[in-house]
């Protein structure tokens, strides 16, 4: 990792806790209110929040979903699409995903690369962990599209995998909810919001956060993971910051994090 000069939180004079993040968008996050696949208003959002940290030098590396377009799982057995095939397809959804984020990203000016977990180069790079270093080094927002290239995987074993491979220090998972309920919000109108949990809650009470590959390769590698909500304006900011947001899986929040 680059020698970074820690910078101060402009809004609450904190020293800033993350210098290099992996934020995830769901496909659904990216959808909003669903009218199309995926909604511009949140797509800019985003990207004027990541702006904001990159100006304060905190890397921003993205793994995109691609179930606002195509999830393998919910299509396999169809007219007989087998699951590998359901897979590709919604691998190459994130791609899609990738490509709208970054061409959003880059007409406010920040400087971006997309990188496929497998090739194609006419639209992105390969995958090359040195180079996405290198990338971010340089101050480039990474975006990591088709997820591990794997079929039977998802964007959240993806976000873990990433995370792990350029030593990012966290996981910002951006959903549609505020983070990590005692039961699903949806159901219960009394479902508590959980400040922390330990990977074992979560694994144990199958609170269905991420895939069970995902939360294993977080435990494995001591990768934090931050739940929050990307709808409310600010949180972005907030989570990529390190300030306290949704719900803080695998640490406390006066804690520091080392991965090493
Ligand atoms: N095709 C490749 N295969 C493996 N590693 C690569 C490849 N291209 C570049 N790299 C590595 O990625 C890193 C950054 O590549 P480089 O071309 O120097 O990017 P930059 O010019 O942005 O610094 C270097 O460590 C380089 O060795
Ligand atoms: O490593 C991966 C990542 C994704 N997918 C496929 O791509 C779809 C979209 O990814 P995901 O469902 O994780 O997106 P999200 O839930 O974040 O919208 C998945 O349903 C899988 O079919 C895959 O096969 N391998």
């Amino acid at each position: 990792m680059s020698p970074f000069s820690l910078s101060m939180n402009e809004s609450s004079n904190q020293p800033i806790k993350w210098r290099r993040v992996l934020l995830k968008v769901s496909g659904e996050a990216l959808a909003g209110d669903h009218s199309q696949n995926i909604d511009p208003k949140i797509t800019m959002a985003i990207a004027r929040e990541v702006a904001a940290v990159t100006r304060l030098g905190i890397e921003v590396a993205i793994v995109v979903g691609g179930g606002n377009i195509f999830r393998g799982s919910s299509w396999a057995g169809c007219s007989g699409l087998d699951r590998s095939s359901a897979d590709y397809i919604g691998m190459l959804a994130t791609v899609m995903n990738a490509i709208f984020l970054q061409a959003t990203m880059e007409s406010i000016g920040i400087p971006t690369r997309v990188q496929t977990a497998f090739r194609m180069s006419e639209v992105a790079e390969p995958y090359i962990r040195r180079r996405a270093v290198r990338h971010l080094e340089k101050g480039r927002v990474v975006i990591f599209a088709a997820g591990t290239g794997n079929p039977f995987f998802t964007t959240d074993t993806a976000a873990a995998l990433r995370c792990a491979e350029i030593n990012a220090e966290v996981v910002l998972k951006a959903t549609n909810v505020d983070g990590v309920f005692d039961d699903d919000p949806r159901r219960n109108p009394h479902a508590r919001l959980l400040d922390t949990l330990t990977y074992q809650d979560v694994t144990s009470k199958d609170l269905s956060v991420m895939d069970m590959t995902a939360i294993t390769l977080c435990q494995e590698n001591n990768i934090p993971v931050v739940v929050f909500n990307l709808n409310k304006p600010g949180n972005i900011e907030k989570a990529i910051k390190g300030e306290r947001v949704g719900t803080l899986i695998g640490a406390t929040w006066n804690s520091t994090i080392s991965r090493t």
